[in-house]
């Protein structure tokens, strides 16, 4: 349906969501005593509480009905199926093949999908084994003992997000390092200190033109030669390539027998579970990596299959509609109780945000509502000490997604007996609670607050949140949660009429940086600038860097 916000489903959910302003979440579980066990479900081994949203059963049936009406089921199964869902550029959206099991089948455009994702599974599993028991070496002949994965976004985000959450299943002694950024800061302070005699490179790139990842990757190849001190021979020995673009590949000088290739039904902020994960199977192994596959695989069926009213990314998905379009919220807080998750809110920006924040409906008419969330957050407890004042007490509506694991990787005794993983929950815990329930003014009077205090110590509650629990943090848990997310960000788009696969957004800066570089290196001072704001600024740069 393209015009979603003239729909009887959206009109019905709007007169019910005035009904749910009159109420709060303290009365809505005085109310009903299982409400906590009724609104909450399992996807996997993800236990995931939606009680303490601003929600009554019957909001879940009618966001239900909202998502049929849209046709998520029927774009769900067309994404899996293969159809080019990615209509702007002609493309099929198919992650979802990426992590089904080998014996599963799907052909597309003519193309044996599973056997072609199984076949460069087999090659990255060969590569891993060979790199992690010293089989292959560098040029001198040392171990490789360290990974640095050069790309940006998509060929970035999801490696480094994943192998700082899967740290302790690091097993071989081999650490990944991540460089995305032009910035020269980034190369330099990550190549401080690394022994080149056994680093290995890997210039991880969709298309294999972004300016970033071949700077950066041409800069490499110099530092890596200049320690070394050989000719260029050494690179098939310290660099592999993951790219959909072979020629260019071979153009960089990179042997495409070192190349991990991937396919264009894979979007960048997509590929985490393609050889874009190079990084994270040489660090904890092809089994373990197999393990992640066979995280999202279940997250997969379980989207496929649940009844949209238990369906787990559909409700995330959908909650977010009803924040976003009937409650106005302007974002949503990502807030993982888990420092090696640390990366998960930056790697969900680029998932949700690069997906869905698009104004054009597919038919190419203006949208009609709000579209794509803005996602943020940090780790807690971080997070409490620095943002959550305006969570608690602010005037803006921020739902929340909390994100915690029962059984730590590590733990230390935090000096009086408690570990400190328990501290870490029993926030986690505490914060959904207080967002959710508040004090009010006779609470906190009845604590002997002198009153010219209470009503700053008032907490309004009534701050909606999703909790997500799983049992411990592992390859097959980041893989779920991964899915989970992905598939709600399919859930939204349909809903909003857009294309969540394209990112045209992004190209108009790229093409204007390259037109500005003549005027930023003095070489054409006029070239590419129009407004005197620009050529203002442009004159101070080039005044700074002695240009002028
Ligand atoms: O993998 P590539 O082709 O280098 O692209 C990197 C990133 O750049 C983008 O195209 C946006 O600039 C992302 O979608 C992508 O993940």
């Amino acid at each position: 349906m393209n015009n979603i916000s003239a729909s009887a489903e959206w009109q019905a959910l709007a007169t019910h969501v005035k009904t749910l302003q009159e109420t709060n979440l303290r009365a809505l579980f005085d109310d009903d005593p299982g409400r906590g066990s009724a609104l909450t479900m399992h996807a996997g081994d993800l236990y995931i509480d939606f009680s303490k949203h601003l929600v009554v059963p019957k909001t879940i049936s009618l966001l239900a009905d909202l998502a049929r009406a849209a046709g998520v089921p029927e774009q769900r199964d067309a994404m899996m199926r293969g159809a080019h869902i990615n209509t702007t550029e002609d493309r099929a959206v198919l992650h979802t093949a990426l992590r089904a099991s080998r014996t599963s089948a799907l052909s597309v455009d003519g193309q044996n999908i599973i056997r072609d994702v199984h076949g460069t599974l087999d090659q990255m599993g060969t590569f891993t084994d060979a790199v992690r028991s010293g089989e292959f070496r560098g040029a001198t002949g040392e171990r490789i003992t360290t990974v640095v994965n050069i790309g940006i976004g998509g060929s970035d985000l999801g490696p480094a997000m994943v192998c700082g959450a899967l740290r302790s299943y690091a097993d071989a002694g081999i650490t990944a390092h991540f460089v995305s950024n032009v910035d020269p800061a980034d190369l330099i302070a990550t190549l401080d200190g690394l022994d080149a005699e056994s680093t290995l490179f890997i210039v991880a790139s969709k298309t294999f033109t972004t300016l970033e990842t071949l700077s950066n990757a041409r800069a490499a190849r110099t530092w890596l030669l200049n320690k070394l001190g050989t000719d260029e021979s050494a690179v098939a020995k310290h660099f592999v390539a993951v790219s959909t673009n072979a020629e260019r590949v071979a153009e960089f000088g990179i042997n495409t027998d070192n190349m991990f290739g991937f396919w264009d039904w894979v979007g960048g902020r997509y590929s985490v579970d393609s050889a874009i994960g190079l990084s994270v199977m040489l660090t904890i192994g092809k089994e373990q990596f197999a393990e992640f596959l066979a995280g999202f695989r279940i997250v997969d069926d379980h989207f496929r299959q649940a009844p949209l009213e238990q369906n787990a990314p559909v409700l995330l998905g959908m909650l977010g509609v009803l924040y976003t379009n009937f409650f106005g919220a302007e974002s949503r807080a990502v807030l993982p109780y888990s420092n090696d998750l640390a990366r998960f809110p930056a790697y969900l920006q680029q998932l949700t945000m690069e997906s869905n924040g698009k104004s054009v409906r597919l038919d190419g008419e203006p949208v009609t509502t709000q579209t794509g969330e803005i996602f943020w957050g940090e780790p807690g407890t971080n997070g409490q000490h620095a943002f959550y004042q305006l969570l608690h007490q602010g005037t803006r509506l921020i739902p929340c997604d909390f994100i915690g694991f029962a059984e730590p990787n590590d733990d230390i005794d935090s000096g009086d007996g408690t570990g400190m993983h328990d501290l870490l929950m029993s926030n986690f815990f505490a914060q959904t609670q207080v967002l959710a329930f508040g004090k009010n003014a006779d609470e906190i009077a009845a604590e002997g607050t002198p009153s010219h205090l209470v009503p700053h110590k008032v907490m309004p509650g009534n701050r909606p949140s999703t909790t997500i629990l799983a049992r411990n943090l592992t390859p097959s848990s980041v893989g779920q949660l991964i899915a989970l997310y992905e598939h709600q960000v399919l859930v939204q788009g349909t809903v909003w009429g857009i294309n969540p696969f394209d990112q045209w957004g992004v190209e108009l800066g790229k093409t204007q940086a390259k037109q500005l570089l003549p005027a930023v290196t003095g070489e054409d001072p006029s070239a590419g600038a129009a407004d005197s704001s620009t050529d203002g600024l442009l004159k101070q740069y080039r005044r700074w860097r002695g240009r002028a």
